[in-house]
């Protein structure tokens, strides 16, 4: 039987997404980062689960090792994958935005951004027709502006809470950030049958 192949982020998004399955009668128990195994077969569903690292999630999806998968919108935006965005799931919802010290001046030129969306960043000082340096972190972005590293961050925000401790505070919001459901694009066309009633499943859910 030929499985459906669902690559899923490992991390803080597995359990919610899981449970998102769940609300469908799908129910994949036994996945979890735990057991260190990276994919589960599930024939009872016709599915093969992968748990990929997010930023890779779209890779599998777009080399077609994997149908469909489960992504932030932060990853398709910076990755910018070959892969057909189905739908919004509405999991992990947070906020892409521009932040800088708490008590900087008003107007004060940003020249050194921080971030580990270097794409999404550049993309949006460009549109404002400001050039800027990005620097490159994989996480612990804050510490750009506390150390002196940046004068700003292009970053995730949630809570507000990181932002907070590190006396910083929201310039600008890029976009709203959100898990969606991504599709190989031949994936898309030759399961197309089992992809779209899996999708009308979930929309009852979502
Ligand atoms: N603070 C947050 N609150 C809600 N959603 C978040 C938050 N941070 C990230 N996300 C969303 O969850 C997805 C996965 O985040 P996660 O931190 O698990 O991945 P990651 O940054 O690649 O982690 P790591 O590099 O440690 O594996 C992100 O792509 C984003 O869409
Ligand atoms: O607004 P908050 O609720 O505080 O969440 C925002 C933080 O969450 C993410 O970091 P993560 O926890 O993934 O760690 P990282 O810095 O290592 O990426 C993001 O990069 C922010 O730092």
């Amino acid at each position: 039987m030929d499985l459906l192949k669902i690559a899923l982020s490992k991390g803080r998004i597995l359990s919610e997404t899981l449970e998102l399955f769940k609300k469908i009668q799908m129910d994949f128990e036994g996945v979890s980062e735990d057991s260190r195994k990276l994919f589960f077969d599930f024939e009872e569903y016709g599915v093969r689960m992968i748990l990929a690292k997010p930023s890779d999630v779209p890779t599998y999806v777009e080399y077609g090792v994997a149908d469909i998968g489960v992504a932030g919108k932060d990853v398709l935006l910076e990755n910018k994958n070959d892969v057909f965005e189905l739908m919004d799931l509405k999991l992990a919802q947070c906020r892409m935005v521009v932040a800088v010290p708490d008590g900087r001046p008003l107007n004060t030129p940003i020249y050194r951004v921080a971030t580990s969306y270097p794409c999404i960043a550049e993309e949006h000082f460009v549109k404002q027709g400001f050039p800027i340096e990005v620097i490159k972190l994989h996480g612990s972005v804050e510490l750009g502006p506390v150390l002196g590293l940046s004068d700003a961050i292009v970053d995730i925000v949630s809570t507000g809470k990181t932002l907070e401790k590190n006396h910083l505070k929201i310039l600008e919001e890029i976009c709203p950030i959100s898990s969606r459901l991504i599709a190989n694009q031949v994936s898309f066309r030759i399961k197309s049958d089992v992809i779209m009633k899996l999708m009308e499943k979930l929309k009852e859910v979502v």
